[in-house]
């Protein structure tokens, strides 16, 4: 029986190993599962002496690319990327996922959407059908300070379900993201919504700074599973 930090690791590897080529500029996500991909990608620069550029989604992921030597840039210099690896937190069976449990979403999806493929890694507890059907901390949505009542009014109004602050562990008050903004996690909304639709018309919305839900932007998913086996979802 393979643990689910077992299970990262093993998918963080195996997507690693598969994809990244000497010269690649390279996306880095957030989150703990990404940790495995960047220790993976400085034992690559370590034996092999590929040769990499990484430019990170969160003040997080740039740690984890100084702590671990490897070369920094950002979308100043590198706007163009050949990939990106990063975690989530569900995964559907059409491969659109729920992202932002770190509260990450938006630097994530600039950096997915400057990179030629989007490969998601993550344990057998991502893998769903439906989006909330495993994740029940709900769908985050990145909002301006300004206007984080009006938004979710109007989100539980027309779409159902209860949109709520995401308040900060020891300190008071809610979650400041790295861009200054609030998060909403949208919970109890209904599985048969169509996530094209409603991603993009939240996005209009005055206020709304970007949504956790990443549709159809990514090519491939890796799960680490139970048995120690990694499934790959194209
Ligand atoms: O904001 C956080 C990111 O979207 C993460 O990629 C997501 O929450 C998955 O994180 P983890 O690998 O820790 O489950």
């Amino acid at each position: 029986m393979c643990s689910v930090e077992g299970a990262k690791k093993l998918a963080a590897y195996q997507a690693v190993d598969n994809h990244i080529k000497s010269g690649y500029k390279i996306g880095i996500g957030s989150g703990s599962t990404v940790v495995y991909a960047v220790d993976r990608l400085a034992q690559r620069v370590e034996n092999e002496n590929i040769n990499i550029i990484c430019v990170p989604t969160s003040f997080q992921s740039r740690q984890l690319i100084l702590k671990n030597n490897l070369t920094l840039s950002d979308l100043e210099v590198a706007s163009q990327l050949d990939i990106c690896i990063d975690g989530a937190d569900e995964v559907d069976c059409n491969l659109n996922l729920i992202k932002g449990g770190g509260g990450c979403l938006l630097q994530e999806k600039i950096v997915a959407s400057c990179s030629k493929e989007l490969i998601v890694i993550a344990d057998y507890t991502k893998n769903s059908s439906l989006l909330g059907q495993q994740y029940k901390k709900g769908i985050p949505i990145e909002v301006s300070p300004l206007a984080y009542v009006p938004i979710k009014k109007r989100l539980e109004q027309l779409y159902k379900g209860e949109a709520v602050l995401r308040m900060a562990v020891n300190k008071a008050g809610p979650v400041v993201t790295d861009n200054g903004n609030f998060v909403l996690d949208w919970k109890n909304f209904d599985q048969s919504l169509d996530w094209n639709k409603v991603n993009l018309d939240l996005i209009q919305w005055p206020g709304v700074i970007e949504t956790g839900l990443f549709i159809n932007m990514a090519k491939k998913a890796y799960f680490g599973m139970q048995d120690g086996s990694v499934k790959v979802q194209s």
